[in-house]
Order: C-alpha cells, then structure tokens, then sequence
C-alpha cells in the first residue's frame, strides 16, 4: 500500500470524506475485489438472483467491506459498498439507497470468533443438494482436493496451518435455514463451539459459508469444497457413499 492509501484509511480523513474508504485502484483492495468476485460467483450460478455475498476485511487497516442487500451481484459498484470498522460495531461509510447485506451479522460472527479475513456466502446449488442428501454434517474421503482444506492444527515449528490428508475425512457441519439471515446467528455460534476446526458451514435448502483468514484462502476453500460437493452428489447417485473406504467402491 502506498503512503497516499495510508492517507485515505486515516481516521480524520474518513471522518471528513468516507469515499476515501473505496477510493483504490489496486484490484486487490477489498471494495474492488468484492465487485470482481461477486461478478465470478454470479457467472458460477452461485450468486444469481441477488443471492449470496461476501464480506472481506482490509489486510492493513481492519475495516471491514460488506455488499448491500439485495443488489445483483454482477452489477455491484465499489460506491454500493458499506464499510464497517473492526468488529463491525460502527458503520463508517454507507451508500444512500442501500441497507448492509442481511448476512452482515453472520459474517461479524466469522471476523469476530473465527477471526476470519474473509467470508464467501454462495446459494450453490451442490450445498444445497448437499443438505438434502447429508443430516447433521457434510463427509466426504479420500479424494484429493480434501488437501486444499485446512485440518485446524498448526506445525509447532513453523506455526503454519497444516492441511487434511487424502486419507483424511472432510466433515462440514449443517444446520437448519430460517426465515431470515440474521436468525442464523444463535446456530453459528453453536458451530463455532461443536466444530472449532471447520472453516464452512451448510445451512440446509439455502447455501453454504465458507471463511478464511485472507479473501486468497478463502477463495480456495470455498471452490475445493464446492467441487468436493459436487463429486459426493455423483457418487451418492451411483450409489457409492461419498465417506466409502479405499477399496469398497466396488461393494455396492
Ligand atoms: C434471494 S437471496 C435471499 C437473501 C439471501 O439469502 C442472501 O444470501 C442475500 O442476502 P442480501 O441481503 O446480501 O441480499
Ligand atoms: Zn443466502
């Protein structure tokens, strides 16, 4: 970043012009990056219809930047954006005709507990066949892309994240849809506590979350598990379980 971004993102220079939140042209500042992603997700059919969203947070200065609600995603615009401070208790710039996106709360639970950098929310349609075919947890094994997927434990010497293996077993929890985003809160944070390694979360007939602690991960997370979900579909309509053990593919 460079000395004139740390002059926008300056408390006093907000205060006096709150555009200077979005005011970037590097394609990777967050109020750019929403705008590209959300036009990708929509062209993936994960985000059509308004649906879905995402919520990343500034790497260097900690704001937070959250679509409105209820904007097609392929259309989004750097000044649609609502930008929130760290913990996202105080809105510091707001678009008039918008509100923030109904997941707002859902994604300051993930920055908050998880300390995410980013979340993605997509209504893939593969989460939720997903949350048809599974009850309680999405499991799938054995297959390589798991790899992509963080296991919650860290290298004791180089503090790095270490990965699931391939003989490994994913498991993403489900819980129940509402009739609004925010009532969701209460089963997030059940979540949070059951599963404190998982970095998704299905919620049955509607979408999934997928969170990371850079928008980058994130990003990864969310298409290795959507192509994980996608392969366990195919082989639970060949009647093989996508959780089957090396070798039993052939058992049913
Ligand atoms: C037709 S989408 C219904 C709301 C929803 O589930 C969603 O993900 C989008 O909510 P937003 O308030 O961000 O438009
Ligand atoms: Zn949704």
């Amino acid at each position: 970043m460079s000395d004139n971004e740390d002059f926008l993102h300056n408390e006093e220079a907000i205060r006096q012009d709150p555009d200077n939140l979005i005011k970037s042209n590097d394609p990777n500042h967050p109020a750019n990056l929403i705008c590209t992603l959300c036009e990708q997700f929509y062209h993936n059919n994960w985000c059509t219809g308004t649906a879905g969203g995402i919520s990343i947070k500034h790497s260097k200065y900690d704001h937070i930047y959250v679509a409105p609600s209820g904007v097609q995603k392929e259309k989004m615009k750097k000044e649609d954006l609502f930008v929130l401070n760290h913990d996202g208790s105080k809105i510091l710039r707001s678009p008039k005709f918008y509100k923030p996106s109904d997941c707002t709360p859902l994604f300051k639970a993930c920055f908050n507990v998880k300390n995410a950098g980013a979340i993605i929310h997509t209504h893939s349609q593969h989460a939720v066949i997903c949350s048809l075919i599974f009850k309680d947890e999405f499991r799938i094994s054995n297959i390589e892309n798991i790899k992509a997927i963080p296991s919650g434990k860290t290298d004791p010497v180089t503090g790095k994240s270490i990965a699931l293996s391939y003989f490994d077993t994913l498991k993403i929890p489900i819980i129940e849809n509402m009739a609004h985003e925010n009532e969701l809160v209460d089963s997030f944070h059940e979540v949070f506590k059951k599963y404190p390694h998982t970095t998704a979360l299905i919620v049955r007939r509607h979408g999934i979350f997928v969170w990371g602690p850079t928008i980058e991960k994130a990003k990864i997370f969310n298409e290795a598990i959507d192509y994980l979900m996608e392969l366990a579909i195919k082989m639970y309509q060949l009647g093989i379980p996508p959780d089957c053990p090396i070798g039993d593919e052939q058992k049913y």
